[in-house]
């Protein structure tokens, strides 16, 4: 079984990830941040680095995807903060549409996914966390990373842009959105329960 969680940044992915693989004893995948050593030149200069973070994002998410693989053929749970899906479908299609990412780099780098998905599988339940700017801008103060605290409102706006229209269109799998815009899993495990409900019913049918 393998869930991937996914939304914008701030929206609680981690948070939950962490939560959800220790309620079903699965083994959990987190994002490549504090070593990616491109994250905060990124912030600093998107269109000087955008090309070269994409790429890492790609290429640390698609040995992330063949990881989980040997895991699922040894009939183990998987809870994955993040896909592979987003950083194109998300961080880099906004990147160009925003002219910071050429048209040649997203083309090259297009053709390199193209490459890749075909050998990536979806997961059993893309679980999409739907949370509006105020809730975004809140919890990304709350984690403070220095890095994150130039990030423009706009840059988050056109970010849940894209995901509204790639969760629209996402047909590879089953998926479940959950608005987390008044739910809080960290204090409240009433909110956790809830959710853990909705994937059960999702995933087997219970409840
Ligand atoms: N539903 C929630 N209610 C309250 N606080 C939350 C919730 N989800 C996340 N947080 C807090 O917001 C911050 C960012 O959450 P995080 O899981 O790192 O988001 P993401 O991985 O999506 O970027 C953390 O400090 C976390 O404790
Ligand atoms: N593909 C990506 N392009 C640009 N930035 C990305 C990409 N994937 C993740 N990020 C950034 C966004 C955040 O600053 C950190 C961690 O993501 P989070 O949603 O907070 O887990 O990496």
């Amino acid at each position: 079984m393998h869930i991937a969680i996914v939304g914008n940044i701030g929206a609680g992915k981690t948070t939950l990830a962490n939560k959800l693989a220790h309620h079903f004893n699965w083994e959990v995948f987190l994002e490549d941040v504090d070593h990616n050593p491109y994250l905060k030149d990124f912030y600093d200069d998107m269109p000087r680095w955008a090309f070269h973070l994409q790429v890492y994002f790609l290429n640390s998410r698609f040995r992330q995807t063949q990881h989980i693989k040997r895991i699922q053929t040894a009939n183990k749970g998987v809870i994955q903060d993040r896909t592979i899906y987003e950083d194109a479908h998300i961080f880099a299609t906004n990147l160009h549409q925003s002219g910071l990412m050429a048209e040649r780099d997203y083309d090259n780098y297009r053709n390199l996914f193209d490459s890749m998905i075909s050998m990536v599988d979806p997961p059993d339940l893309l679980l999409y966390l739907r949370a509006d700017l105020p809730k975004l801008i809140q919890q990304i103060e709350r984690r403070n990373r220095d890095y994150e605290n130039n990030i423009k409102i706009e840059y988050l706006k056109h970010l849940n842009e894209h995901y509204e229209q790639w969760i629209g269109s996402y047909k590879d799998g089953k998926l479940l959105i959950i608005d987390v815009n008044n739910l809080d899993y960290v204090n409240n495990p009433e909110d956790l329960g809830v959710i853990i409900d909705r994937i059960n019913s999702t995933l087997f049918g219970l409840f």
